[in-house]
């Protein structure tokens, strides 16, 4: 995964996985919802890139694919879990159309990593964001309105659960807030894809 998170960061290919926007450069405490909509890869924000096409852009439909079968195996099990077996979730939630937001954030290291954020709190839309990282460490969840690092072992995709989640879930699923902090010693890079309905 760190590796995948590397190689993707480094190359500024886009996908077509909809809507083709990918988040790029370096975030500057703005929030995303506010910043520029550009084409190209705009360093202060939104970033919208082309369709490259390649080997970089296959890895990315490949990863956006497995992980659309992971999301909708989550959903699922979320859905018994709630008592909703009756349900069919991939109906409800039109799965098989899912929405997927594909983002990679780039954070260099910070020489006063306690007077900046790499990416102020938030929940994200949709149902389920996975992310992955290239080993550096940098997202913390609140609870009970103290923030805690989050230690994801290596290879793994870590799992966010996501407003419309919350709202599908009638608040048994909270949309868990979320930010990222810099250090003073690596680069760190994480590759995020939210799925919504
Ligand atoms: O880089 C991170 O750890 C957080 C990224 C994130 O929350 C996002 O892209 O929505
Ligand atoms: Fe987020």
């Amino acid at each position: 995964m760190a590796a995948i998170a590397n190689d993707l960061a480094q190359q500024q290919v886009a996908t077509s996985v909809e809507p083709s926007k990918l988040n790029s450069g370096v975030k500057t405490g703005k929030s995303r919802d506010t910043g520029n909509l550009d084409e190209g890869n705009n360093r202060r924000g939104f970033g919208v890139l082309r369709f490259a096409g390649g080997r970089k852009a296959e890895i990315i439909f490949e990863y956006a694919e497995r992980s659309r079968f992971v999301a909708r195996t989550l959903l699922q099990g979320m859905s018994e879990n709630l008592g909703l077996e009756e349900v069919n979730v991939e109906e409800i939630l039109k799965l098989d159309s899912m929405f997927q937001l594909f983002a990679v954030n780039y954070y260099p290291p910070c020489p006063q990593p306690d007077q900046a954020i790499g990416l102020p709190p938030h929940t994200d839309h949709g149902l389920l964001t996975f992310l992955i990282q290239n080993g550096v460490a940098g997202l913390q969840i609140q609870h009970n309105g103290k923030w805690f690092n989050t230690n994801s072992p290596q290879n793994s995709i870590l799992v966010n659960t996501a407003d419309q989640l919350e709202i599908f879930s009638n608040g048994k699923y909270k949309s868990v807030k979320h930010r990222a902090v810099v250090n003073n010693q690596a680069t760190r890079i994480s590759v995020v894809i939210a799925n919504g309905p």
